[in-house]
């Protein structure tokens, strides 16, 4: 379904990314970890085209996407939403409006000027923020929501695109634990129910371990690890990291375990 092959990223001396090569047969939920600076987020823009490739190739289902252009690339980055830790909502503007930008691709410059939406793209909204558990702020200012709950909106915004891919820059990492927990619950959610391939740039082990099909682990640039969550022991990650004997994975903790004794577990 996804093939990366031999991808770099340079900027200036340093690669970002460095010569990746990554295949994914199905659709599955996959964590990428790693240091600040491993290379994590360019690998994730790369995937959407925020950023182009210094050179390597992505394919996805047949379709190469690293030379797309124009009308081309919008089209593939409706099919690849991607989400980020600062949300990246229009504060000042309603929750549904805000989910209904995830339908800008698809809608005439005119549509879009005069905030124009077909009424199936307004219910449809709705029910996904619904179906997320929010639409009763549906018409409050995103500014005036929880992170946990602007998180969620972002999430609600990448779905209304009706995307195959759903890429998550550290998702999680401006929350605490307990919306932390909801957010994931939510984008595990989006592909067991819907079968979208979601992307994560986490942290933190624990959260790759409980929630990911697939962990990757990135080291300047490289990929260093690639397997599922039981493989991704201490002294994996302790590799990963690039750290001594030292290495507590306290420290990369959400303490999202911690918090299963207080809250019930999501339907
Ligand atoms: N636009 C840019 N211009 C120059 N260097 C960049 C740019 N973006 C990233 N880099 C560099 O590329 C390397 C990888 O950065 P990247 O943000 O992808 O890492 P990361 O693993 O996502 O880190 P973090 O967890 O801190 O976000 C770093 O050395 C960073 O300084």
């Amino acid at each position: 379904m996804l093939k990366i092959e031999n991808l770099t990223k340079a900027f200036g001396a340093v690669n970002a990314v460095d010569n990746v090569t990554i295949e994914v047969d199905r659709p599955m939920m996959i964590g990428v970890i790693g240091a600040s600076g491993a290379g994590k987020s360019t690998l994730l823009r790369m995937l959407n085209r925020l950023e182009t490739a210094t050179s390597g190739t992505i394919t996805v289902e047949g379709q190469e996407i690293t030379g797309l252009k124009s009308a081309d690339k919008r089209r593939w980055q409706r099919d690849c939403a991607m989400i980020f830790q600062q949300f990246n909502l229009v504060p000042r503007m309603d929750v549904v409006s805000n989910v209904l930008h995830g339908t800008l691709n698809q809608r005439s410059t005119l549509a879009t000027m005069f905030n124009l939406y077909p009424t199936a793209d307004i219910h449809r909204a709705i029910d996904i923020l619904d179906r997320l558990g929010i639409a009763a702020h549906a018409a409050k200012r995103a500014e005036a929501l929880s992170g946990g709950q602007q998180q969620r909106v972002a999430i609600a915004r990448a779905v209304m695109q009706d995307p195959k891919i759903v890429l998550a820059d550290e998702p999680i990492a401006s929350l605490d634990p307990m919306n932390a927990q909801i957010v994931m619950d939510d984008l595990r959610r989006i592909h067991d129910e819907d079968g979208r391939m979601v992307i994560a740039n986490l942290h933190t082990l624990d959260t790759a371990r409980r929630y990911c099909d697939r962990v990757i682990g990135m080291r300047q640039g490289r990929v260093v690890f690639d397997g599922s969550p039981e493989q991704l022991t201490t002294g994996v990650a302790r590799d990963i990291y690039g750290a001594d004997a030292s290495f507590s994975e306290a420290a990369t903790s959400t303490s999202i375990d911690a918090l299963e004794q207080k809250i019930p577990q999501r339907a």
